[in-house]
C-alpha cells in the first residue's frame, strides 16, 4: 500500500474503484473457500458433535462473508502520517504493515505502529491471497480512529477519507486533512446525504457515519453496563445494535457461548431492526419482546388497569419471594428408612439443621429441595458406612434419595413447586396472599389481586400479561434461568419494575445497554428516573449518558414536538437537530379521511416512505379509504412489503420512522390513553423529512402554545 497519491481527482477515484473491485474479488474468493470447507466439514470432523459444531461455525462464516452488492464493502480510509513513523525506531525498512497487527486480533496497535500506512475501513475484514488486508473491519482497534480522530486529537491520522456511494458503486470521496487542522465534523456532505437520504424498508446500519459520542457508547467495555437517555432520533437504537455487533467481534467465543439478546417493544419494531445485525455480518443475536421472554404461559386475559399496575409493582417481587419461602416447613417426625436387613433413622434435630442450613444458603427453591435431599441421603450414607464398614455405591445413593420416607419428608418440609402453580395459588387463595403480603400490600390491594373466580388448575387459568411477568418472577425464584452475556434493551423507559427484573434475571452475570427516552414513556408504569430502572435491573452503578444530537427529525418538527415537553413532567436534556431541511404543515380540515387521502397522494410525489399515524381505532377506516382511492397500504409489521404507504396505530409506532408522516387528529390520539400526551410526542417525532398534522378539532392545549 503506497502513499503516492495519483495526480488528479478522477485518477484517484478510479484507483479507489479499482481497490473496491479487487476487494470484492477477494471477498468472493474468501467465501468460496469457506463454502468448500463447509461442504467438506463432515469429512474432517471426527464425530457427529464436532461435525455439527464445525458445520454451524462454517455456515456462520459463509453467511458473514456474504457480499451485498447494494452496500459498499468499505466506506472510509485512514492515512496515517509519516511524521510519527520517523520518530518510531522499531519500524521495518519498507514500512510494510502486517494485517495481523491491524486487525485487532493480535494486539491491535498504537498510532506509531500504523505510521505511514493506509487502511480502507469497511463492514468486515477482506484480505488478499497473501493475507494482507484490503479492507479492515470497522470494529478493529485501528478503525476507532476513523470515528474518533479530530483536528485537535488526530491520533496519528493525516487524512480521513469518506466515500460516497450510489448503490454498490463508489461515486465520490471527501477528505479531511486532520494533520492540517481540517475537520468537517457534522458538516460532512457525505454524512448529510446519509442522514437526509429517503428511507425505504427496514432500518439500515450506520457504520459509515457513527459519530464520536455514539462511538464511545458502541465501544464501551463488555463489563460496562450503560444507560443512554436520548431524545427521539438521536441514534439510540442504532447505537445499541452496533454495540452488540462490536461486542460480538471483540468477545466472539465468550458471547457465542452466553449469547447476546436484543429486547424491543413489539414485533413491528423487531422486524424493522432485524436486518441491521445480519448486514454487519452478525447472524447469531436473539431478538425478543419482554412478552416473548415471559412466554411460558399463554396470555388469554386482560387485567383492569389498577390490577395490572399493582402486578407490575416492585413489591410483588417480595410478595412472591415470601410465598415461595412459606412452603418451607419444619420437620415434625424423624425419618426411618428400611434398607434390607438395616433400618436407618434420622432424628428431628439433624433434620432441623438440614432444613435450616439449606434455607440460609438462599438457593433457588428447586435447587434447595435437591440440596435437602442430598443432605438427608448424606446422613443415611454416614450411618450405612459406620455399620457396614464400606461405602455404598451410586445406585444405593439414588435409591435412598427416592425412598418413600425421604420423599415424604421432602414433600412435607420442601414441597416441589411450579411457577404457574405458585402464582395460581397466590391469586386464588386469599389466605396465602394475606400471609405473603402482610405489611406490603394493603387489604384493599390484596382484594384487587385476588381472582373472583379462580380456575381450578394452573393449566386452566386464563393468564393476563402481568400474570405472565409474575410467573416469570416465580420461575426465577424456583429455578433461576440461564442468562446472556449482554442484553440490549430498547425503549426501556416503558419497562415496569417487574419487567426490569425479567431482564435482570437474564443479565445477572452479564452487562446491559439500556436505551430510552423518559419523554417517550407511554406505559402506565413508565420510568421517570433512570436510576430506579437501573436498580431494578440489578445494575445500580451503570452510567447514564445523554445523546442530544438528532439525526432523524428536522429542526422545525423538533421545535413543534418540543412544545409538549413541559407537559410531560420529565427531566430530559433538550435535543438539537442536525437537520435544517424538512417541512411542517399543521392544518385544520373538515373531512379527515378525504384530507388524509389527498395528503398521501401529495406525499407520493416525493421519494421515500409515507407513514399515516392515527389513534388505533381510526386505522382500519383510513386503510379502507386509501384502498378505495387506489393507494396500496401496508401494516406496521410488514416492513418488507412493497407498499410505500403504511398506516400505523399510534400505539405501535414507537422506534419507527417514515420520510413523510401524516398525523391524523392528535386530540384523538391523546384521548385514547392515560399517557396520551407522551404518545403524541412519540407520534410527532417519527418524521424524517416532512410532517403534516391534520385535525378537525382543536389541537391539544400544549401544542397551541408559543414555540
Ligand atoms: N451517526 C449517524 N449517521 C447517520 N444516520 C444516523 C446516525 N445516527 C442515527 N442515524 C439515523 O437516525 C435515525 C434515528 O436513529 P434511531 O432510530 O437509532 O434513533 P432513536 O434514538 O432510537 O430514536 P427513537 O427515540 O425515536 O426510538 C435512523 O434513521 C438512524 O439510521
Amino acid at each position: 500500500m503506497s502513499l503516492h497519491a495519483p495526480v488528479s481527482l478522477a485518477d484517484e477515484l478510479a484507483a479507489e474503484q479499482s481497490h473496491l473491485a479487487s476487494s470484492r474479488t477477494a471477498l468472493r474468493r474468501m467465501r468460496e473457500r469457506a463454502e468448500v470447507l463447509f461442504a467438506g466439514g463432515d469429512k474432517v470432523a471426527g464425530d457427529a458433535y464436532t461435525a455439527e459444531q464445525l458445520g454451524r461455525h462454517m455456515a456462520r462464516r459463509v453467511a458473514e462473508l456474504a457480499d451485498d452488492p447494494a452496500t459498499p464493502l468499505f466506506f472510509g480510509r485512514l492515512d496515517f502520517g509519516r511524521a510519527a513513523e520517523r520518530q518510531h525506531s522499531g519500524r521495518t525498512a519498507d514500512g510494510q504493515h502486517s494485517g495481523r497487527a491491524a486487525d485487532g486480533h493480535h494486539g491491535g496497535g498504537t498510532d506509531l505502529d500504523h505510521a505511514g500506512h493506509r487502511y480502507h475501513i469497511g463492514r468486515r475484514h477482506v484480505t488478499d491471497e497473501a493475507g494482507e488486508p484490503l479492507v479492515l473491519d470497522w470494529r478493529a482497534p485501528v478503525s476507532r480512529s476513523f470515528y474518533r480522530a479530530s483536528a485537535r486529537d488526530p491520533q496519528g491520522v493525516a487524512t480521513r477519507r469518506r466515500f460516497g456511494f450510489s448503490g454498490g458503486t463508489l461515486t465520490s470521496f471527501e477528505d479531511e486533512h486532520l494533520d492540517r487542522g481540517e475537520e468537517l465534523g457534522t458538516t460532512s456532505r457525505i454524512l448529510t446525504a446519509e442522514i437526509e437520504r429517503p428511507r425505504v424498508g427496514p432500518m439500515r446500519d450506520i457504520v459509515a457515519t457513527i459519530q464520536p459520542e455514539q462511538d464511545e457508547l458502541v465501544r464501551a467495555d463488555l463489563a460496562d453496563s450503560i444507560c443512554v437517555q436520548g431524545a427521539p432520533g438521536t441514534g439510540k437504537t442504532a447505537v445499541g445494535l452496533h454495540r452488540a455487533a462490536y461486542l460480538l467481534y471483540l468477545h466472539r467465543e465468550r458471547l457465542r457461548r452466553s449469547g447476546v439478546l436484543i429486547v424491543g417493544p413489539n414485533r413491528a419494531f423487531l422486524s424493522y431492526i432485524a436486518a441491521v445485525l445480519p448486514a454487519l455480518g452478525e447472524v447469531e443475536v436473539e431478538q425478543a419482546t419482554v412478552e416473548d421472554l415471559v412466554g411460558r404461559v399463554a396470555v388469554r386475559a386482560v387485567d383492569e388497569p389498577a390490577v395490572a399496575a399493582l402486578k407490575h409493582d416492585a413489591r410483588m417481587a417480595e410478595v412472591l419471594w415470601r410465598a415461595v419461602r412459606s412452603h418451607v416447613g419444619e420437620p415434625t417426625e424423624p425419618i426411618v428408612v428400611s434398607d434390607g436387613s438395616f433400618r436407618w433413622r434420622i432424628g428431628l434435630d439433624p433434620l432441623h439443621r438440614v432444613v435450616e442450613e439449606t434455607r440460609r444458603e438462599g438457593l433457588p427453591y428447586a435447587t434447595g429441595r435437591e440440596r435437602v435431599r442430598a443432605r438427608v441421603v448424606g446422613l443415611l450414607q454416614r450411618q450405612a458406612e459406620a455399620r457396614r464398614a464400606e461405602s455404598p455405591g451410586d445406585a444405593w445413593l439414588r435409591r435412598m434419595g427416592k425412598a418413600r420416607p425421604v420423599t415424604a419428608f421432602l414433600d412435607a418440609v420442601w414441597p416441589a413447586l411450579t411457577p404457574e402453580g405458585l402464582v395460581h395459588r397466590l391469586l386464588a387463595d386469599p389466605q396465602l396472599l394475606a400471609e405473603a403480603a402482610d405489611g406490603l400490600l394493603t387489604p384493599a390491594e390484596q382484594a384487587l389481586l385476588t381472582w373472583a373466580k379462580p380456575a381450578r388448575t394452573p393449566k386452566a387459568t386464563r393468564w393476563s400479561a402481568a400474570d405472565a411477568v409474575l410467573v416469570d418472577e416465580a420461575a426465577g425464584l424456583i429455578e433461576r434461568p440461564a442468562g446472556y452475556g449482554h442484553v440490549v434493551v430498547d425503549e426501556a423507559q416503558d419497562l415496569s419494575p417487574m419487567q426490569c427484573r425479567v431482564i435482570a434475571r437474564r443479565s445477572e452475570h452479564g452487562s446491559v445497554t439500556l436505551l430510552g427516552d423518559l419523554a417517550q414513556g407511554t406505559a402506565p408504569w413508565a420510568a421517570t428516573d433512570w436510576r430506579e430502572s437501573l436498580a431494578h435491573l440489578g445494575k445500580p452503578d451503570a452510567t447514564v449518558v445523554p445523546l442530544t444530537v438528532g439525526f432523524r427529525v428536522p429542526a422545525v418538527v423538533v421545535a413543534f414536538a418540543n412544545r409538549l415537553l413541559p407537559a410531560l413532567a420529565v427531566d430530559v436534556p433538550p435535543a438539537e437537530s442536525l437537520r435544517r431541511d424538512g417541512t411542517l404543515d399543521v392544518r385544520t380540515v373538515t373531512d379527515l379521511t378525504a384530507a388524509t387521502v389527498a395528503e398521501v397522494h401529495a406525499a407520493l410525489a416525493h421519494d421515500g416512505s409515507v407513514g399515516v399515524i392515527a389513534a388505533d381505532d381510526a386505522v382500519d377506516g383510513l386503510r379502507a379509504a386509501l384502498d378505495a382511492a387506489g393507494v396500496p397500504t401496508g401494516g406496521a409489521d410488514d416492513v418488507e412489503a412493497a407498499a410505500r404507504v403504511t398506516v400505523v396505530p399510534a400505539t405501535l409506532v414507537k422506534g419507527l420512522e417514515y420520510d413523510h408522516v401524516v398525523v391524523v387528529e392528535p386530540t384523538a390520539i391523546v384521548a385514547a390513553e392515560p399517557r396520551g400526551l407522551h404518545r403524541l410526542y412519540v407520534v410527532l417525532t417519527r418524521a424524517v423529512s416532512r410532517l403534516a398534522v391534520l385535525h378537525t378539532v382543536p389541537l391539544p392545549a400544549p401544542l397551541t402554545g408559543p414555540a
